[in-house]
C-alpha cells in the first residue's frame, strides 16, 4: 500500500502515529515491542516527533526493544552512525533501558563476526520465527534499502538474517538485515520522499521485477503489511 502526502512535513506525524499504534498493540498482545529503526535523513523528523512529550508518553519504553535495519561499520560516536543519529533525536530522550538497545556495531568485533552475534540477539527475543513488530526503512535514489545495494551478493542471501560485507563503492563495511528477515515482519513502513526518489520509486512499484537493480523490490512481507509513506514529489516521475 502507498500513502501519498502533500509534502514531507505531513509524513512525520502519520509515521509517528503508526509507530505508537504498533508499539501499543505489540506490548498489549505480547508484552514487548520489537522494532528496527532506519538511518538516512528521512526518519529524522519522525524520531524528533516521537521524542516530544505528547508522543513519547504514549509508549511504555521499558518494553521496547530497538534494533536497526542497517549500519555503516563505524563507531557509535561517528557522525555517519545510524545509531548515533537515532540516539541524538530519539533514544536519548526516552526512558528506555540501555539493555533494550542493540546497535549494529561493537568495538573489537569484525563486522562478519558481529553479524552472527546480532542474529543471535534477535533470536534471543524472537526465537526462530524472527518476527519484528515493525521495521522502518528508507530508500536511496538508486532503489537500495537498508544496506541492500544494487548488484551486491547480499541480495541473494536467503539463509542469514544479518550480513556484513565490504561495499566497494563506499570503501567501507556495511552490516544489514537481509530481505529474508525483513520480510518476516508484521509491519514494514518505508519512508521515502522528494523528487530525487521519483525514478526509483516508480520502478520499484510499477516497473519490471528487477531487484538486482532496484533492491527495494525484494521487500515483500510473507504475512505482514508493507506501507510506503511518500509525498507528491516522489510520485511525480
Ligand atoms: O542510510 C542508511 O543508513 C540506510 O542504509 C539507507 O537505506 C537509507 O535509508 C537510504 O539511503 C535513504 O536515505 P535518505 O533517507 O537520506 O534519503
Amino acid at each position: 500500500m502507498i500513502s501519498i502526502f502533500n509534502n514531507k512535513e505531513e509524513i512525520a506525524p502519520h509515521a509517528a502515529n503508526i509507530f505508537i499504534a504498533a508499539a501499543q498493540n505489540a506490548i498489549q498482545q505480547r508484552g514487548r515491542f520489537l522494532v528496527a529503526l532506519t538511518g538516512g535523513s528521512s526518519p529524522v523528523s519522525i524520531y524528533k516527533l516521537l521524542a516530544t512529550p505528547q508522543y513519547k508518553t504514549k509508549i511504555d519504553w521499558n518494553n521496547v526493544f530497538v534494533f536497526w535495519g542497517d549500519e555503516r561499520w563505524v563507531s557509535l560516536e561517528d557522525a555517519r552512525s545510524n545509531a548515533k543519529m537515532s540516539y541524538d533525536y530519539l533514544l536519548s530522550h526516552v526512558e528506555i533501558p540501555k539493555s533494550n538497545i542493540f546497535p549494529m556495531y561493537k568495538e573489537g568485533f569484525l563486522p562478519e563476526e558481529y553479524a552472527l552475534e546480532y542474529e543471535k540477539s534477535i533470536k534471543g527475543l524472537t526465537g526462530e520465527n524472527g518476527q519484528f513488530d515493525l521495521i522502518l526503512l528508507g530508500m536511496g535514489d538508486d532503489g537500495h534499502t537498508a544496506s541492500l545495494f544494487p548488484g551486491e551478493a547480499v541480495l541473494q542471501e536467503n539463509h542469514k538474517w544479518v550480513s556484513a560485507y565490504y561495499l566497494e563503492s563506499q570503501s567501507m563495511y556495511r552490516i544489514t538485515l537481509t530481505a529474508s528477515i525483513i520480510n518476516k515482519a508484521k509491519e514494514i513502513v518505508v519512508v521515502t520522499f522528494g523528487e530525487n526518489k521519483a525514478h526509483a520509486l516508480n520502478e520499484v512499484l510499477y516497473g519490471d521485477y528487477n531487484p538486482e537493480k532496484f533492491p527495494m523490490q525484494l521487500i515483500k512481507p510473507l504475512d505482514g503489511n508493507l506501507l510506503f509513506l511518500t509525498d507528491k514529489a516522489a510520485v511525480s516521475g
